[in-house]
């Protein structure tokens, strides 16, 4: 059977969140593990989108926090599948924090999130192809299944030797 075939801008998620008291630390800026946890539902979202099923968490790559984000920012998360594997999407997400008084505006984060489609049971259940279009969402695709298997690697789910994408991009000709 063929596998259904979906664009990957179908799962494109927008969220805006304000920077309130209860977001912040000492120093007023807002919390990593808040951040974190608006990233994580952003990205949900769009791996349901692009599913239209339950979704767990698989792995979260590399965040970085660049700037202090300050209490009243406006913050704006932008989520996108870049690429289904069987049951698992890759997700990528900006975000984005501005200071409307100011006018100023940054890009605070970025990351990948892995998640994967499960039945009612929990079981892992098969999603449909992702398709790009623009030549950023093909390069993103692209470099999706590098990404998978340094993280599958790193989680102890891949044989280095197996690892066969990452290893061509070390090869000595
Ligand atoms: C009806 C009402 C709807 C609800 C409407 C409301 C919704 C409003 C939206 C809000 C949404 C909030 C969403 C929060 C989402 C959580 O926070 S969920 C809580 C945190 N996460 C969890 O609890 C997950 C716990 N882990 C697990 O359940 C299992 O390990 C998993 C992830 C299902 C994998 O199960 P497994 O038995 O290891 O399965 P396995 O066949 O080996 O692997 C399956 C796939 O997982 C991948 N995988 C496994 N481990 C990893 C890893 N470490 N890294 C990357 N990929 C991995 C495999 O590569 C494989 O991918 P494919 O080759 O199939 O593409």
């Amino acid at each position: 059977m063929t596998r259904k075939q979906k664009p990957v801008k179908d799962s494109f998620v927008i969220m805006t969140e304000l920077v309130l008291p209860n977001d912040t630390n000492t120093l007023n800026n807002m919390m990593g593990g808040r951040m974190m946890h608006l990233m994580d539902i952003a990205a949900a979202v769009a791996a349901q989108k692009h599913s239209n099923r339950i979704v767990v968490t698989a792995s979260v790559d590399n965040v970085s926090f660049r700037e202090g984000i300050k209490l009243g920012s406006v913050v704006t998360l932008q989520a996108q599948v870049t690429r289904a594997f069987s049951s698992s999407m890759e997700v990528h997400i900006d975000v984005w924090a501005e200071d409307i008084p100011s006018g100023t505006k940054f890009k605070s984060n970025e990351a990948f999130f892995t998640f994967v489609a499960v039945d009612q049971s929990g079981r892992p259940i098969d999603v449909p192809e992702a398709v790009p279009e623009t030549p950023e969402e093909h390069s993103l695709f692209e470099g999706a299944l590098r990404r998978r298997q340094l993280r599958l690697l790193l989680a102890g789910r891949l044989k280095p030797e197996d690892a066969t994408e990452l290893k061509s991009m070390f090869a000595i000709e």
